[in-house]
């Protein structure tokens, strides 16, 4: 299937000299929430922004719908709505007009049939007369992805969604981004909320230091959360693991001195009294042994920990 985006050996050093992104090759799939996870000062942003046309890349390239972004930029703008981490408040115009306004700034020729059904799916119709400043935080956030979608675009970039937002708006937002999904909406969110993107994401992508270190299907991350570990700390450290405990789920770490066996726990036979015997079997012996559960709250942060 072709890629709804496709971006490849993408670069960006801003005029400080910051390389901000580094060789970042994604594809994005049509009609999947992709959620960028990532801590503060990763690239999220500057990604985004290159995608959006926002900010220049330095090299690479990036096709939106097969449009190239800096040769065919209107083509691929188009296809495109933005909602960005600030949020602006038109303080005096309707959310009427807003919206309207939005859409004529891609030269779309007026629907108001379109921006109705929009306004009703966000809740916001009984509200469109309202001027935006006398709506409540949530709404005003509402406000801005009206606009964003108020010229039809396939794909939706919501950057921080829910930053600041209470748990009961943060519901309301995946239930609405659920629906936008639903009528064939591509969505790519970022944030740092592990939360979020275990509740919403079909793909997660981790971002850090410029570096797109992991994208995985969130429900093969979630299959390798199930797993726990058992941490075996060796007698007399080894310098290589036997031919016969040579496996996928067996790993020997800190210099020799640990053996780190990965298992199912939801499993009957975890298979670790074989591996016991096993052990036994070639005269390996271990003074301590510990259990532990992985979650994606662990894998997240072992991956963009700073090792530097
Ligand atoms: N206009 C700019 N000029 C110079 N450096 C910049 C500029 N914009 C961003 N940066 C730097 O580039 C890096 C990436 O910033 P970016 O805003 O893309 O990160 P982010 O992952 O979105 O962070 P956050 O989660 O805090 O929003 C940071 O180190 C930032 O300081």
């Amino acid at each position: 299937m072709q890629p709804v985006i496709s971006i490849q050996q993408l670069n960006k050093t801003y005029a400080s000299g910051h390389p901000a992104l580094k060789s970042i090759d994604l594809d994005i799939h049509k009609g999947e929430i992709f959620a960028l996870l990532g801590p503060n000062g990763a690239g999220k942003t500057t990604l985004i922004s290159i995608i959006c046309g926002i900010v220049n890349p330095g090299s690479g390239s990036v096709t939106v719908g097969g449009h190239d972004i800096l040769r065919d930029y209107r083509a691929a703008r188009s296809k495109i709505g933005l909602v960005p981490q600030e949020l602006f408040n038109e303080g005096f115009e309707s959310v009427w007009a807003a919206v309207r306004f939005s859409r004529g700034l891609f030269g779309k020729a007026p629907d108001n049939a379109y921006l109705e059904q929009l306004l009703r799916d966000l809740s916001l119709w009984d509200k469109k007369d309202a001027r935006i400043f006398e709506l409540s935080g949530g709404m005003k956030r509402r406000v801005m992805i009206a606009k964003a979608l108020s010229h039809e675009p396939e794909i939706l970039f919501l950057d921080e969604p829910t930053a600041g937002v209470d748990v009961e708006l943060r519901r309301n937002m995946w239930e609405m981004v659920r629906k936008l999904r639903e009528r064939g909406v591509t969505i790519i969110l970022t944030t740092h909320y592990i939360e979020e993107a275990e509740e919403m994401a079909d793909r997660i992508g981790v971002i850090r230091k410029g570096e797109i270190i992991l994208v995985q299907d969130k429900d093969t991350l979630m299959r390798q959360l199930g797993k726990k570990q058992l941490t075996l700390h060796l007698q007399q450290p080894l310098s290589e693991l036997p031919p016969a405990l040579r496996r996928d789920d067996l790993q020997l770490r800190d210099d020799g001195f640990e053996l780190v066996y990965s298992f199912d726990g939801q499993q009957e036979d975890t298979g670790i009294a074989a591996l016991l015997q096993t052990l036994a079997q070639h005269g390996i012996a271990f003074k301590d042994l510990q259990s532990s559960e992985s979650s994606l709250e662990d894998i997240f942060v072992s991956l963009v920990r700073d090792r530097t």
